[in-house]
């Protein structure tokens, strides 16, 4: 196996009194498409965070190789200001901004060259020049997701990106997600274990502890252990291979 991109070891965090993370180890591989499944509170969040260097873990560490310049991010929707007049063009090149160091920040040709391309990805070149307020919610999810890949990172993770997306939407989001995994490793949080794609190579279950497994299956057991209540596979419309066998469903497809 090739060596982690991302080590998450032993890491606790504690706020106001109260265990959000405890005692979580995890490996980000270059090739993983991660799913990280959990309840609302569940820390998937906090995780993020603290792998984004932006909260110190109480105890524990989370070790690079390759550095910080090289992780995507791409925050929940709800913390996006969409009524900000700026355009897509201008949001989504903002995303070099951490690499130029020179004051005062000028972006250069290969800033713009980056999110010309950033946007071709999302396939929202025709919409550059519009307000980002102007768009559609699925428009501005692509907005913020070049945004972050305009950094060129090895690493993309996203918390909870179709939060607002229609199912159509969603199917599209999901194939960009596929071109992308050709170049980054990516890690999705949701607590909307409905939503995973079928091509996730391996998924864990955050309830403040992660329980995971060393493949893209969800077994009841991670599920009861993260939800504290059994959750019913089939009524998520899980794609049938995160799959273990159903008793009540003898393994059969939903
Ligand atoms: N700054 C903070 N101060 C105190 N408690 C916090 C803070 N940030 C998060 N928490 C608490 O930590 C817990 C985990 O929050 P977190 O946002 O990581 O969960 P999550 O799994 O991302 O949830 P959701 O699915 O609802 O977004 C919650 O109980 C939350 O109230």
């Amino acid at each position: 196996m090739s060596e982690p991109l991302i080590d998450v070891r032993d890491v606790w965090v504690t706020m106001r009194g109260h265990t959000v993370l405890e005692a979580v180890n995890l490996s980000i591989y270059p090739d993983d498409f991660f799913a990280i499944i959990g309840p609302n509170g569940g820390g998937k969040t906090t995780l993020l965070r603290v792998i984004l260097g932006l909260l110190r873990p109480c105890r524990g560490e989370v070790r690079f190789r390759g550095g910080m310049s090289n992780l995507g991010y791409v925050p929940q929707f709800r913390t996006f200001d969409f009524d900000y007049p700026i355009t897509v063009r201008e949001m989504v090149i903002s995303g070099r901004l951490g690499r130029i160091s020179r004051l005062p920040r000028r972006y250069g040709s290969l800033d713009r060259e980056r999110a010309d391309e950033a946007l071709e990805t999302m396939g929202i070149s025709d919409l550059a020049d519009r307000q980002i307020r102007d768009l559609s919610g699925g428009e501005q999810q692509r907005a913020i997701i070049a945004r972050a890949l305009v950094g060129e990172p090895n690493v993309l993770l996203l918390d909870e990106p179709t939060v607002y997306v229609d199912t159509p939407t969603t199917l599209q989001f999901y194939e960009i997600l596929d071109q992308l995994r050709e170049r980054m490793a990516i890690v999705l949080v949701t607590h909307d274990i409905g939503v995973i794609p079928d091509r996730i190579t391996r998924v864990a279950c955050l309830n403040r502890r992660l329980y995971t497994h060393d493949s893209a299956e969800i077994t009841p057991d991670m599920l009861e252990a993260a939800y504290h209540c059994p959750v019913d596979l089939i009524a998520h419309g899980v794609p049938h291979r995160v799959f273990s066998d159903h008793p009540e469903e003898g393994g059969e497809d939903a």
